[in-house]
């Protein structure tokens, strides 16, 4: 298929919902959109910051290589510790556990019935017990005789003298109001044993586990009120940049911003506190007071990475004294991207202007440095076979948007730093390493935070180390 193709017509007969051709799964690209990313020779990306060969060398020099990008951002994240807090169960969820959760009591606490039915002593047929039906929530009954029945509801305490409990559906009573079973009675059926879940002070999950709803339920069960949880970290994003427009269409070279829309989401979703997403324009003063009054553990700033006129970020961080932990990573799209240490417990990512390569650092840098900070376990990539080739960039790591189909990961052309049309419809990124990877390659790919479900499907590993986001 060509782009005339759709053009003229429509998508064809084997596409009918579009979809591949909104994907760009069959299309060629637009010309020259992903020339930035598959440019064979390295000079073609490193030659202008600078300028000349002294400026690319000393950019080679100094960026990171993308592996280890990752590694620090998530070493500065987690030398950071947080006070732990006690919070309300309603408050907790979304963070991660402090301290490990142990059961309270036995869970259940109490013999009880699983079924309703009638709670039976010894073996049939039976009397039925004068008593009222033994409920959920009353107090205990008296002990059962042997060779009588009790009408018993599901959850209440099994009583005393009790061997099992059969079903209404399983029983018939005779005209002398004897019970009788309709099916073999196995000893103990239909009763929850006490502590057959867990003992009172048995470990249910461990510390660094987030807290989901289903583990506000384990812990109510258990016998909770309140959670000891770390607290969520807090962020700031600084949006750069006097051509963006925060309404309307794009004219006389404006453009909209659309970072400022994706990433408070973004990063909320990663279980995050937003500050505030601000605009700041470039203004390297205004820029200056931002950073260096912000009461964040994370300032995100996006654009001005680079040398350009009005690049304000590396004199802000100058400026402000801050140690620059990663200068740049061995990554595309992004690879102006960087880490900054401002001070005691607080740091500042700056993500590169491009959307696609903002991206790209939220993923390298911001991503592993929040969730060590946030007390969560790394993300685990998972791995998937690619369909289609995928080309490299010499030297550096590639990371590219691909969608699920059946067991492969399928790369998504409009991938272009400047371009989010494809990770808008991907379900991860594919870390493609230097050379590129050939169909079939199998490589790691980073999950985006609700495409978890998707990449679950590909290989039940990814569902163990599920993360909460
Ligand atoms: N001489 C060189 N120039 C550039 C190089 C280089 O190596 N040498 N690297 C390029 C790469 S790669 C990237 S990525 C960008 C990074 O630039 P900045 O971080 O300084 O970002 P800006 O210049 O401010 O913006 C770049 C681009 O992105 C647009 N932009 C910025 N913010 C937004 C936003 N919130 N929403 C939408 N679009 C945004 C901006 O208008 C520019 O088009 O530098 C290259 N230059
Ligand atoms: O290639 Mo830049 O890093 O536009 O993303």
């Amino acid at each position: 298929m060509t782009p005339q193709d759709t053009a003229a017509g429509g998508p064809p007969a084997e596409d009918p919902d579009g979809l591949a051709d909104a994907l760009a799964l069959q299309a060629p690209p637009p010309r020259g959109h992903d020339a930035e990313n598959r440019t064979e020779h390295p000079s073609e990306h490193h030659g202008g910051r600078h300028g000349g060969h002294h400026g690319k060398d000393r950019e080679r020099h100094r960026a990171t290589p993308w592996p280890e990008a990752r590694e620090t951002a998530r070493k500065a994240g987690a030398a950071l510790r947080p006070e732990p807090r006690r919070v309300p169960l309603a408050d907790a969820i979304g963070r991660v556990l402090a301290e490990p959760l142990a059961a309270l009591t036995d869970l259940p606490s109490f013999d009880s019935s699983a079924m309703d039915g009638w709670a039976v002593a010894g073996p049939g047929p039976w009397r039925i017990a004068e008593e009222a039906a033994v409920l959920a929530g009353h107090a205990p009954s008296a002990t059962l005789a042997d060779g009588t029945a009790v009408r018993i509801a599901t959850g209440a305490r099994v009583p005393s003298g009790a061997t099992a409990v059969i079903r209404s559906e399983h029983a018939r009573t005779d005209a002398g109001g004897r019970l009788h079973a309709e099916r073999a009675v196995v000893p103990g059926q239909d009763i929850r044993p006490r502590a057959q879940e867990c003992r009172t002070g048995e470990p249910l999950l461990p510390a660094g586990t987030p807290v989901t709803p289903v583990v506000l339920g384990l812990a109510a069960a258990a016998g909770y009120d309140d959670l000891l949880v770390l607290p969520r970290p807090r962020v700031e994003v600084l949006i750069l940049g006097d051509e963006l427009l925060t309404e309307g269409l794009p004219h006389e070279g404006l453009i909209r911003d659309a970072l400022g829309p994706m990433l408070g989401p973004w990063l909320q979703a990663l279980g995050v506190d937003v500050l505030a997403t601000r605009r700041v324009g470039d203004d390297a003063d205004a820029l200056h007071a931002a950073v260096t009054a912000s009461a964040a553990d994370l300032v995100i700033t996006t654009g001005g990475t680079a040398a350009g006129p009005v690049d304000h970020v590396h004199p802000v961080l100058a400026k402000a004294d801050a140690d620059l932990l990663v200068d740049g990573v061995k990554v595309r799209p992004g690879h102006p991207m960087l880490l900054a240490r401002l001070g005691p417990g607080r740091h500042l990512v700056g993500l590169p202007g491009n959307p696609l390569a903002a991206v790209s650092g939220l993923l390298t840098l911001a991503e592993p440095l929040l969730r060590a900070l946030a007390g969560r376990p790394a993300a685990e990539p998972y791995r998937a076979a690619v369909r289609d080739e995928v080309h490299g960039h010499p030297y550096d790591t590639r990371l590219v948007p691909v969608v699920h189909r059946g067991d492969r990961a399928v790369p998504l052309h409009y991938n272009g730093p400047a371009m989010l049309r494809g990770i808008a419809a991907a379900d991860g990124m594919a870390v493609v390493p230097p050379g590129g990877a050939r169909p079939g390659d199998t490589l790691d790919i980073l999950d985006l935070p609700w495409s978890a479900p998707a990449a679950q499907s590909v290989t039940a590993a990814a569902a163990q180390g599920a993360c909460f986001t």
